[in-house]
């Protein structure tokens, strides 16, 4: 079966270090394939690689056409992509950021044609809680204020797949849960499907659907998410008991036990 995204052995190389080695995935409909792994396994490597943004061999298809004979709007259209290391270093405002994710739906370069770009940098800019901060300058914006912006830009986008480098990045528990149920939504409908990385495994176990785990460049497993997150695979690649860990975390948050009133 062809999926909507697929690799087949991607390797990286930054001189005669291997980054990323041998790598083959594939994402379907409806599937969050979370990549995961210790710092320096190669995630963000690969999710610049499949933005075309660093040299590689092997193969990167969206359905039957390697993706290196699309268009850079075409892909855009495909593909949105929220990198790890965001940065804009002008007062450009918040909806001017936001709007840029139209850009690939622009008849061309100086066209200010696009009939639905005004509905979705709107819609946009409410799923993400940042009406109220459209005209503020992107250099006066706190560090989750401004992963939020990054976040509606890839929503406005409109594309068929996310493709997300640690989007609980900046985000305080309300927005991780937010940011989060939202991507679930969105995914719920048709023709759909996101990959994301993410370091809190709790977040990649409660909305994953399927998971690679890499190490060194080298995938260690992958499949389901309940495949993949088992206690051997993770010692395996973090070098601790993670299921252990995450025990002994949340036994620290027992609700208060009543005060006994002797009634
Ligand atoms: N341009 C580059 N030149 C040389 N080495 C690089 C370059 N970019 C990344 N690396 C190295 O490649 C390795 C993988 O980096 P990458 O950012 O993909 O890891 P990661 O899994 O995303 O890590 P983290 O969890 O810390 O974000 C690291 O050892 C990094 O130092």
């Amino acid at each position: 079966m062809t999926g909507m995204l697929q690799g087949e052995h991607i390797t990286v190389r930054y001189g005669s270090f291997t980054v990323v080695d041998d790598l083959s995935f594939r994402l379907e409909e409806g599937q969050w394939l979370m990549l995961a792994g210790p710092n320096g396994a190669g995630k963000s490597t690969l999710i610049e690689t499949i933005a075309q943004g660093t040299p590689y061999t092997g193969s990167i298809r969206w359905q039957d056409e390697d993706i290196r004979a699309l268009k850079a709007a075409s892909l855009a259209q495909k593909i949105g992509v929220l990198a790890q290391k965001n940065n804009v270093g002008y007062a450009y405002t918040v909806e001017e950021v936001v709007g840029l994710g139209r850009y690939a739906y622009k008849a061309g370069l100086f066209s200010g044609r696009d009939d639905d770009g005004k509905a979705a940098v709107e819609k946009a800019l409410e799923i993400t809680g940042l009406t109220e901060l459209r005209h503020a300058s992107m250099l006066t914006l706190s560090g989750g204020e401004m992963q939020r912006v990054f976040l509606a830009q890839v929503f406005a986008q409109n594309p068929q797949v996310l493709i997300l480098d640690e989007p609980a990045n900046h985000l305080d528990l309300k927005y991780q849960q937010h940011i989060f149920s939202l991507i679930q939504e969105w995914l719920a409908q048709p023709g759909r499907a996101v990959l994301s990385v993410v370091h809190d495994l709790s977040l990649a176990r409660r909305y994953g659907t399927h998971a690679i785990l890499l190490d060194h460049g080298k995938t260690v497993s992958q499949g389901t998410i309940s495949d993949v997150m088992t206690p051997d695979n993770l010692k395996q690649v973090y070098g601790m008991d993670v299921y252990a860990w995450m025990r002994d975390m949340l036994s620290q948050w027992q609700e208060p036990s009543q005060p006994d009133t002797g009634i």
